[in-house]
């Protein structure tokens, strides 16, 4: 072995060692990762994200990937002339949109990422909330206050929906065999309708269902950011909410925001709002101690 090569190993050696307790603390837990549309960079960006999750698996991990796909969805609707639009962070979606979402959430863009996870030689399924019975929704009814005036308004969003009923039985499955669940953030409703969820607030529903250990939103700004667009290192729920409500925090990071702090009341142990197009951000965050980031604690 050359001088250069042992260095190396010395390196990898030393890595592992400082990674062990890490990955001890995560093995048979569970932890969602909420996969972005900005957080879906270029092919390299891709393949780095799917090889986090592969390693997560092989590491004992049990590894959840909910993804979105907002920007990708713009880009189709743009295609067929359709104009998104969106209140309080989430997309007013009709009749013709709905049908769109659900066919590149639920079709390309999830099949994309499964392909990415099995090239790292993993097994990855594809799913929706319809899958399994997995999750059932209901229209979501919103309200929005003006900052300005404080009135508050209703929103009439259309086909959108909240998580209302999350059956783990599939996900139980999944979890004690060599699969690794990649889930659309679509769903049906009792009512027949099919809804779209924004996939913040479904990545929220399945980490709370399953009491998971750690629900990491992979976007593509490095975290909640205060008024001087400095990232803010950790923040209270509290803190949190007084940022929505002075207008600090808007558009998707609403959802996002607001989806840590349900997740946090419902027991998920850790919530995390990191840039996803850091590569191997998945892994840097669970298996190292550089808090990157803004952790949202009770
Ligand atoms: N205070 C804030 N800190 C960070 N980002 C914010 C803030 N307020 C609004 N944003 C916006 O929220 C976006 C992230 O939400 P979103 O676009 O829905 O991301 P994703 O598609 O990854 O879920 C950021 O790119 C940024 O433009
Ligand atoms: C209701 C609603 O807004 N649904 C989202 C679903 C996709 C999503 O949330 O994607 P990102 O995570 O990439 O933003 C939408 O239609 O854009």
């Amino acid at each position: 072995m050359t001088t250069d090569q042992l260095a190396t190993a010395e390196e990898q050696a030393r890595l592992l060692s400082a990674a062990l307790p890490y990955m001890q603390r995560y093995e048979n837990k569970t932890v969602v990762v909420k996969y972005g549309g900005h957080a879906m960079g270029d092919a390299e960006l891709g393949q780095a994200f799917a090889r986090d999750i592969a390693l997560l698996k092989q590491s004992g991990v049990n590894p959840i990937v909910v993804h979105g796909g907002g920007p990708q969805i713009g880009a189709m609707l743009n295609k067929m002339g359709i104009e998104s639009k969106f209140e309080g962070g989430l997309r007013v979606t009709d009749r013709k949109t709905v049908e769109i979402v659900e066919m590149v959430l639920a079709g390309s863009i999830n099949k994309e990422i499964v392909a990415l996870i099995n090239a790292e030689g993993e097994w990855a399924i594809g799913l929706c909330g319809k899958d399994g019975n997995m999750v059932f929704a209901e229209k979501a009814h919103k309200t929005i206050k003006d900052p300005d005036s404080n009135i508050e308004r209703v929103l009439d969003l259309g086909f959108v929906g909240e998580p209302v009923e999350v059956d783990r039985t599939l996900l139980d499955l999944l979890a004690r065999s060599e699969m690794i669940p990649v889930i659309a953030p679509v769903a049906p409703g009792r009512d027949g309708h099919t809804y779209n969820i924004n996939a913040d607030t479904f990545a929220g529903a399945i980490a709370g269902a399953l009491s998971a250990s750690r629900l990491l939103f992979l976007t593509d700004v490095p975290g909640v950011l205060d008024k001087d667009k400095k990232l803010i290192d950790e923040l209270t729920v509290g803190e949190a909410r007084a940022l929505i409500a002075d207008g600090t925090i808007s558009g998707g990071m609403i959802p996002k925001v607001e989806t840590c702090i349900e997740a946090i009341e419902r027991g998920v142990e850790g919530v995390v709002i990191l840039n996803g197009k850091a590569p191997h951000a998945v892994l840097l965050e669970l298996f190292t101690h550089h808090g990157a980031g803004t952790l949202i604690v009770p």
